[in-house]
């Protein structure tokens, strides 16, 4: 199998709340920056042949350099990102697509992940990859522990509840095979349509596409809010007692 990764890095990670300077791609869990572990996870699957990354333009050297002392042969290209996470993605299929035409070849899919979730493991990488071959398009998710409810018509109370059996909260790598997410984020772009994923464009531009559900366990968190980091500590240190 043939997977091009593309990793979304350059957020401002506002609610990290982080010091002036600070990137929460480079804050430190079990001694390595987090973009090093999602780096590394993409680096170690099979499926995966080439990874473009899109960050803040001050980090790319930093994240070019974590590359040749890490041997992540596989990183392709550190490209500056855009205003929202799907400018950032859509930077990288530029790249991609420059690189289609300078080889002359695609590849089968292309996964979108989050520079946030570092715990994705190689052979969760790996399936998402095999499943959104088979089937066009796949997605990780999981259950929501919580009940789930909607606002109201007045902000400040509860409208509906939704029924928590048919809900699944979702994650990344979003799998796609290349043309589909490349005429999605096309689609998208001239319609200044934006969405918080990228299954989210498919869904829209492509309503007939099936996506796959991948059921993934709790531990590919997205390091978003200040509290994650004591939790990604304790995920890390459970995934390495583990190897
Ligand atoms: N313009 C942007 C915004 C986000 N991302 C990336 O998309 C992923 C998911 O976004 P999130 O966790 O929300 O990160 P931030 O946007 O940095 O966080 P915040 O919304 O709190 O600012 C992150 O890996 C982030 O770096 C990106 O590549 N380009
Ligand atoms: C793509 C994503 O991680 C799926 O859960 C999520 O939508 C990213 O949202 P964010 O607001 O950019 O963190």
């Amino acid at each position: 199998m043939n997977s091009f990764a593309i990793i979304a890095a350059s957020g401002i990670g506002k609610r990290m709340q982080l010091k002036e300077g600070q990137s929460k791609q480079l804050l430190s869990i079990g001694g390595y920056p987090v973009i090093h572990h999602t780096i590394r996870a993409f680096q170690q699957a099979k499926s995966v042949t080439a990874i473009y990354i899109a960050t803040k333009e001050e980090n790319i050297p930093t994240l070019e350099e974590m590359a040749a002392k890490s041997g992540f042969t596989k990183l392709k290209a550190v490209i500056e990102g855009g205003k929202e996470r799907q400018d950032s993605v859509y930077n990288c299929i530029k790249a991609i697509e420059g690189q289609m035409r300078t080889s002359g070849t695609a590849p089968d899919t292309i996964l979108v992940h989050d520079g946030a979730r570092p715990f994705i493991q190689p052979e969760e990488i790996d399936e998402i990859a095999r499943l959104s071959m088979q089937y066009g398009a796949c997605v990780p998710a999981n259950r929501p522990k919580d009940t789930i409810k909607y606002i109201g018509t007045d902000p400040e109370f509860f409208g509906a509840t939704l029924e928590r059996s048919r809900l699944l909260q979702v994650q990344t790598p979003q799998g796609f095979s290349s043309s589909l997410l490349v005429q999605a984020h096309e689609q998208a772009l001239l319609e200044g349509w934006y969405a918080t994923d990228d299954a989210a464009l498919v869904e829209r531009f492509f309503p007939e596409q099936p996506v796959k559900i991948f059921e993934t366990g709790y531990h590919n968190i997205k390091i978003t809010t200040p509290e994650d980091i004591p939790v990604a500590e304790a995920i890390y240190s459970q995934i390495t007692s583990g190897r």
